[in-house]
């Protein structure tokens, strides 16, 4: 992406942001409360233009496209806030993200046993290690349960750039490593960018990180160097967070 900015109204939450991200890389973007990581985000994702700059996915100028289109190009991710269909199953809920289906359908569409969709829920399961919960409802999943789902189904559309919103948000510390593991072992054929508060998390995920502040980025550099950051702790210890 280069040069992207993005305004509301008087307010700038994106300022002028240029980074490129490689082909099976995985990129953290860290930041306190209001930094625009979360617009940066949607800017990719194309829940809303960017006001000013480019982005590009696999060359191609994604700047103007819809997010629909942009999922068809490879683009998936998950919310702050939880997609999942709480009255249905693990299962169900991976089946519905397969076939890219809303809930309400469905009810008219309960696959057949041999429905290839339902193969790939299953292996999708067990990529996120939720087999054995197949037939549970996602209303009596763990949190960290219900994280592991959103990757998978976010994985249904079998993406290329994979995008996570803070995943490990609301974590207990016992869920953590599980979510990290999984994290890990995305296969390297897909790309992660990932917001993420925790650097326990974002740190041993990443292979490079952004740092953002009021909008702009002020660090991007490995994870190694980021802890001993002059301006990321000027960040995270003066309280900014
Ligand atoms: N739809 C919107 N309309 C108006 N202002 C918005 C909108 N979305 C975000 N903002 C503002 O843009 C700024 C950046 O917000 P953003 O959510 O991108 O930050 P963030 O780094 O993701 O923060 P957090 O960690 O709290 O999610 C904030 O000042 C926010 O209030």
């Amino acid at each position: 992406m280069t040069g992207v900015s993005r305004r509301f109204g008087a307010l700038q939450a994106v300022r002028d942001v240029s980074f490129d991200v490689m082909p099976g890389e995985r990129r953290a973007v860290l930041g306190p409360n209001g930094a625009g990581k979360t617009t940066l985000f949607n800017t990719i994702c194309g829940d809303f233009p960017p006001t000013a700059g480019r982005i590009e996915l696999f060359g191609a100028d994604i700047t103007r496209l819809k997010p629909h289109q942009r999922t068809r190009l490879g683009i998936g991710r998950t919310y702050q806030t939880s997609l999942l269909f709480n009255g249905l199953s693990v299962l169900d809920n991976l089946f519905v993200a397969v076939r890219g289906l809303r809930p309400r359908r469905f009810s008219f569409l309960r696959p057949g046993r041999d429905d290839p969709s339902l193969a790939q829920a299953r292996a999708l399961a067990d990529r996120m290690r939720l087999s054995h919960l197949l037939g549970v409802e996602v209303v009596n999943l763990s949190h960290g349960q219900r994280r592991q789902l959103e990757v998978g189904m976010a994985l249904a559309g079998d993406p290329r750039v994979l995008m996570l919103d803070e995943p490990a948000a609301g974590l207990s510390p016992g869920d953590r490593p599980e979510l990290l593991r999984l994290l890990r072992e995305l296969p390297r054929t897909l790309t992660l960018i990932l917001i993420e508060h925790d650097m326990d998390i974002a740190l041993p995920a990443a292979d490079i990180v952004t740092v953002m502040k009021d909008g702009e980025v002020v660090v991007e550099a490995t994870p190694d160097r980021i802890e001993d950051d002059p301006v990321v702790q000027a960040i995270y210890l003066g309280g900014g967070h």
